[in-house]
């Protein structure tokens, strides 16, 4: 590992800062200390508000052309460092390196498009009722951003945010999730060699996160909250944050149905399900997290998906051609556990798995389960793990509506050769986002996000700086 990207300490107003108090990063494989960081509270909190409050006043009065290259000598030098990022992000969180190698990459995409959309900011004319006056129409950056991001993505998260706020002209300050803050100072550390001038971006560690939380949304000098996470935490900071009616971006749990129809080509769909389902060990918001199959092909694809679960490499990330590798902590392997026993005891049937692994307490084998149903809580909740749910359905109009009978809305899929029953259900499916016969649909060029409970706002894409602009109408006679 490339010891000068290890940082141990708060970032704040481009100074690396000692606190009293310090907590620990574990690496889930080995659970050995990697290192222990500062411990922000309520007073960094403040100073990191207070910097990036500054340095909005002249990071919002650069030009487009500015802070277009200042992200792009920050995606350079992301590429540069790429293995040694990946190398610390799959130690603290504990993907596979190829993921890992992946995540980086598709965060550094994120900062490249914005800062190309910075160029492209544009504003209105408009004709007016009576043609006595102009209607124009100019945006500006919000101002000061508070990003709180979690671990299961700890360096796409901070992108895909810092890279719509800079280039829109905010400030940040970051507080990325305790598990995981070694890749967010990492890159602000690659931040300051670019050139993105002090108070720019601050990053505040801590092992309080309601502290912070509470410091950022009770401050007027914060204009907007954009968070990714649990709905159970999105829900207190959307309540805390209409205090000082702070703007919301709230990317939140999801429940995705994945839904296989007998007209599809039944290999390509079994490699969907497991794209979908195993990537990050099944720890994502987009995960397949209730697999529905049509009765016809259900015990097809019941073998087939059970001949490759069976043959996935368990162990660490930085091991060659491993593919589930240790939850993020105890808390994540107790809530598989109970989701599978929860759903053993109502009469789901363990296919492959539905155990801890024997050979290392965090890493719970990848797991078929059949026969679920929706009075188990497995299909009501996030799963995060490794554990494949599988339900057989008849026919299309009940499916929707079990698909749809879930208050997440992130992200569905459905396997179809039927070009009309896609317009059908690109309609009537509940949720922001879709994947047709394709099972990964996260890219920097697609708008990412939820309808329901699992959030508002677009990241990514040419919809993904509006949230960081405020549009001004001007009425000129
Ligand atoms: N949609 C998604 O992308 C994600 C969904 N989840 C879901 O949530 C479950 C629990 O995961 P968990 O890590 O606890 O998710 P959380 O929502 O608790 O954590 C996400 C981020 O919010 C922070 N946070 C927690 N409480 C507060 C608060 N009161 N004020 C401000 N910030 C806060 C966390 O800090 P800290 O790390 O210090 O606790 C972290 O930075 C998962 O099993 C999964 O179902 C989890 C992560 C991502
Ligand atoms: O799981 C999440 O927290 C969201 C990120 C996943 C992705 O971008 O695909």
């Amino acid at each position: 590992m490339n010891e000068s990207l290890v940082k141990s300490r708060a970032f704040i107003n481009g100074e690396w800062v000692k606190t009293n108090k310090r907590f620990r990063v574990d690496d889930p494989f080995s659970q050995e200390l990697i290192v222990e960081v500062s411990d922000c509270g309520e007073e960094e909190a403040n100073q990191a508000i207070e910097a990036a409050h500054n340095a909005f006043q002249t990071w919002s009065k650069t030009t487009a052309q500015e802070r277009s290259d200042k992200l792009l000598a920050w995606y350079d030098l992301i590429i540069e460092n790429l293995d040694d990022l990946a190398e610390i992000l799959t130690t603290e969180q504990g993907k596979p390196l190829k993921e890992a190698k992946g995540e980086i990459q598709y965060g550094a995409n994120y900062i490249k498009w914005f800062a190309e959309e910075a160029l492209r900011i544009d504003g209105d004319i408009i004709p007016s009722p009576d043609g006595q006056k102009q209607i124009h129409v100019i945006k500006q950056p919000v101002g000061v951003v508070g990003i709180i991001t979690p671990w299961n993505f700890p360096q796409a998260m901070i992108a895909r945010k810092v890279a719509p706020a800079l280039a829109a002209g905010c400030t940040v300050v970051i507080k990325p999730a305790a598990e995981t803050p070694l890749s967010a100072l990492a890159m602000a550390e690659l931040s300051l060699q670019a050139g993105i001038p002090k108070g720019v971006i601050n990053l505040v560690p801590t092992s309080e996160a309601s502290v912070i939380g509470e410091a950022i949304t009770s401050s007027s000098k914060v204009r907007k909250i954009s968070f990714t996470g649990s709905t159970k935490v999105g829900k207190i900071l959307m309540s805390q944050a209409a205090e000082n009616v702070q703007r919301v971006t709230m990317e939140l749990g999801g429940n995705a149905p994945f839904i296989v129809f007998d007209d599809v080509d039944i290999d390509d769909a079994v490699e969907g399900i497991m794209a979908s389902k195993f990537r990050n060990s099944g720890q994502t918001c987009v995960c397949a997290n209730r697999v529905f199959i049509h009765e016809t092909i259900y015990q097809e694809i019941v073998e087939k998906l059970t001949n490759k679960v069976e043959s996935m490499k368990t162990g660490s990330g930085l091991e060659d051609d491993v593919s589930i590798t240790p939850l993020i902590n105890q808390a994540g392997i107790d809530k598989v556990k109970r989701l599978v026993q929860s759903a053993k005891d109502k009469g789901a049937k363990v296919i492959v798995g539905g155990n801890v692994s024997d050979k290392h307490n965090q890493i719970y084998e990848p797991t078929i389960l059949t026969d679920v149903s929706f009075d188990m809580d497995i299909a009501c909740e996030e799963i995060f793990g490794p554990v494949l749910s599988l339900i057989p359905f008849s026919n299309e109009e009940s499916v929707v509506e079990q698909a749809n009978a879930t208050k997440a809305g992130l992200a569905a899929y459905v396997y179809t050769d039927d070009r009309h029953r896609i317009k059908r259900l690109s309609e009537q499916i509940e949720s922001g986002m879709i994947g047709f016969n394709e099972g990964i649909i996260s890219n920097h060029m697609a708008p990412f996000g939820g309808v329901k409970e699992s959030g508002m706002g677009r990241e990514g894409s040419k919809y993904g700086i509006s949230d960081y602009l405020d549009i001004k109408y001007l009425c000129i006679k």
